[in-house]
């Protein structure tokens, strides 16, 4: 089975090669066609699904994914959040979220100022590069949770998903 991932982030590149293990894994860079920085669940899981469309629609795939990560807003504080989508060659369409954890309070006016968290991320831990690395949910579980770990869970639950529905 052909599996196009719509991301050059090894991340979540790697989370669909561990989770599909006997399958070929394409990435292909697309566009989330939502912003930079999403800032709502329902942003982030629409830049999911706009990417997993994108990647079917290729030349022979057989399943498209997106993985997409953003924040949104609880109470007044933001968490980190992430959203995957699988979209079969027929169009249906299979959503998951991953697991979220609160950003520091001094985040929020400059994500609500449309800086994006990776920016952030690097000056706060003075590294270049982590959301291609452990990412914020890494750094902020003192690395027991890497992103490519939640990103295998998100891909996990959309496989489940696929498997359950396509049976029925
Ligand atoms: O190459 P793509 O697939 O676009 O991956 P990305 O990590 O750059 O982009 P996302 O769309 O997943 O995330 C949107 C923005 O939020 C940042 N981001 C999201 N989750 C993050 C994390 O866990 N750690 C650091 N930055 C994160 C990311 O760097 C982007 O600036």
């Amino acid at each position: 089975m052909n599996i196009v991932i719509g991301s050059q982030n090894p991340t979540k590149i790697e989370a669909v090669r561990t989770v599909f293990a006997f399958d070929h894994v394409t990435p292909l860079d697309v566009p989330s066609n939502v912003a930079p920085q999403p800032m709502s669940d329902e942003e982030t899981r629409q830049g999911a699904i706009n990417r997993a469309m994108q990647c079917v629609n290729s030349e022979g795939a057989h399943l498209g994914f997106g993985l997409e990560g953003g924040v949104m807003e609880v109470e007044g504080a933001l968490f980190l959040c992430n959203w995957g989508a699988l979209v079969t060659k027929d169009e249906k369409i299979y959503t998951a979220s991953g697991a979220r954890v609160a950003l520091p309070e001094e985040f929020t006016k400059e994500l609500q100022a449309g800086v994006e968290l990776g920016i952030l991320m690097d000056t706060y831990v003075k590294r270049k590069g982590i959301s291609k690395k452990e990412g914020a949910i890494g750094i902020f579980t003192n690395d027991l949770v890497s992103r490519q770990a939640m990103f295998t869970h998100v891909t996990t639950l959309l496989r489940g998903q696929w498997e359950y529905w396509s049976t029925r």
